[in-house]
């Protein structure tokens, strides 16, 4: 079992131990030597493509057009901090909580950052929209109750235009009329210049907007407004955040590769999944605060290496599957299977050594902690992994802080991108995202016109209930009469049709029409 790592950069330490079965259990060192060219030519490439979020390494680079752009969002921030004592909801004293909307990569890394970070009592405590979900939104809502008049809305979208998000804002929106308030005084838009957000954040005079640039990927963002303001508002330090990722970003430029663990952790990958992705990556950090660090991983590196083709157009369907909450919990979950059932995984320990704040521990049985209990079961658990053959890698820091949290966002954030080189594959884009999107879009206009042609019969008098054959029919869409079935199954649970005959257990008995009839044709 090879230990390599870097260790104390500057009072803190990650270490990255690789504990692996080869077939005679050692590790070709000459392998990952030869790799180092590609990784490094990849990297360069990847900077000058600039399609990313290494925008650290840009900052070093002064005279980059890059560090303006970056120092102007932070220099934004800290104004905004600045000036926040004048800064006041109209209806309260001063703000005392955040309600961020968005989604994907404009909410996994906050949400992230959040669980990790925020004191236990913030001064402005979050909330997340990250769904078209109507009762989860309502939930939020419910849950802020009197307080959205002293709640600060962030809405984050790169381009501005994801459905989701615009439905949670045109959500939000809806509850802050309801209450006599006005959105505008309490909304702050993070997107890119000149997007539909944008226009409408400036067009409706909304308390501040935040740019976004179009070379910060949406998974890659942490690091970008879209983290830092709502850490910053959260009373976390985004100073530190930003100098542990500097660090590990330093650390990455390293070129021999045992020094670099943004290389390491992704020849790991390459390693573990025969570079093919033959393997899912299970995160299992060992920590409560962590508890979202697989979930926000699950997008960076799902959605950038997950792709049909490689960069040259062959078609390769590449990708690392992640999954993974936290330990010891998921050892009373799913680690049965993973010590003894089915071997498609490698396992992506996070150790933290420190247990808790200094002075505040005590020992439960003489001698032993709680926090050792922790430590012996990620051990015990790495140590029973290994004996059945089964790969891990342990990523350890020493506590759970701004700098340690930036330095792992930074640390992933260029494996994947070096992952993504040593397999050929474009990281920075996702083109099966729209695919489902487009589809979406469809559901929603065949719905409108399953809506009209519903209409049209109910205005008859007497109203004239169809059957699913004559929907799909009057639609001129016979072929997507299971589609229609699940969109009248769908109005019907939510009394936006209703069932005549027959019930939805049995798509062929319904006869279908709407409540009232609607003359203003509004469906058309
Ligand atoms: O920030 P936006 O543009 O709203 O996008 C949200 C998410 O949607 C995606 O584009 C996928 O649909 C992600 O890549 C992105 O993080």
């Amino acid at each position: 079992m090879p230990m390599v790592g870097n260790e104390d950069f500057d009072g803190w330490l990650v270490v990255v131990i690789v504990s692996w079965i080869g077939v005679d259990g050692s590790f070709d060192f000459d392998g990952i030597v030869m790799l180092i060219g590609i990784v490094f030519d990849a990297v360069v490439l990847v900077v000058h493509s600039g399609a990313i979020g290494v925008y650290r390494w840009m900052i070093c680079r002064k005279g980059h057009t890059a560090i303006f752009a970056v120092e102007l969002v932070l220099c934004a921030i800290s104004n905004h901090l600045a000036s926040q004592s004048q800064i006041k909801p109209p209806s309260a004293g001063r703000f005392t909580h955040i309600l961020s909307v968005g989604i994907g990569g404009s909410a996994l890394g906050p949400q992230f950052v959040a669980e990790a970070l925020a004191p236990d009592n913030p001064p402005l405590k979050i909330r997340f929209i990250d769904n078209t979900d109507p009762a989860g939104i309502d939930h939020q809502i419910a849950q802020l109750g009197a307080e959205l008049a002293s709640t600060l809305v962030i809405v984050v979208s790169k381009s501005g235009g994801t459905p989701e998000t615009r439905n949670g804002l045109l959500e939000v929106q809806k509850a802050f009329r309801e209450a006599g308030l006005d959105f505008s005084k309490q909304g702050v838009a993070i997107t890119q210049e000149n997007s539909l957000l944008d226009n409408t954040a400036r067009i409706e005079g909304w308390l501040a907007r935040f740019p976004m640039f179009d070379w910060v990927g949406g998974r890659t963002s942490e690091m970008s407004a879209v983290g830092l303001l709502a850490a910053a508002l959260q009373g976390i330090d985004i100073k530190e955040m930003l100098a542990g990722a500097a660090l590990m970003d330093d650390a990455n430029r390293n070129n021999v590769v045992r020094n670099n663990p943004a290389a390491l952790l992704a020849l790991c990958w390459y390693w573990a999944s025969d570079g093919v992705g033959s393997k899912d990556m299970v995160v299992l950090p060992y920590k409560d605060s962590l508890l979202l660090f697989s979930r926000y991983l699950q997008q960076l590196v799902m959605e950038s290496l997950g792709k049909e083709f490689d960069l040259d157009g062959n078609r390769v369907n590449q990708g690392l599957t992640v999954y993974g909450n936290k330990g010891s919990t998921d050892q009373h979950a799913y680690i049965q299977q993973l010590r003894e059932g089915v071997h498609n995984f490698f396992v992506t320990f996070i150790e933290v050594l420190r247990d808790r704040p200094p002075g505040h521990d005590w020992e439960l049985e003489p001698g032993v902690t709680c926090g050792d209990y922790l430590f012996g079961m990620l051990q015990g658990t790495r140590s029973a992994l290994y004996s059945n053959e089964r790969e891990s890698i342990t990523v350890t820091v020493q506590e759970v802080t701004p700098r340690s949290v930036g330095a792992l966002v930074a640390l992933y954030e260029r494996a994947v991108g070096i992952y993504a080189a040593l397999v050929n594959v474009n990281a920075y884009h996702q083109p099966g995202v729209e695919a489902g999107k487009k589809a979406a879009g469809e559901v929603l206009a065949l719905q409108k016109r399953v809506l009209a042609v519903l209409n049209e019969a109910s205005c008859k008098e007497p109203v004239e209930p169809l059957t699913l054959e004559e929907v799909s029919e009057r639609c001129h869409a016979p072929e997507d009469i299971e589609m229609i079935y699940k969109i009248i199954a769908h109005m019907a649970a939510n009394d936006r049709a209703l069932i005549a005959e027959g019930s939805c257990g049995s798509p062929r008995s319904i006869k279908v029409f709407l409540g009232e009839c609607n003359v203003d044709q509004l469906y058309a």
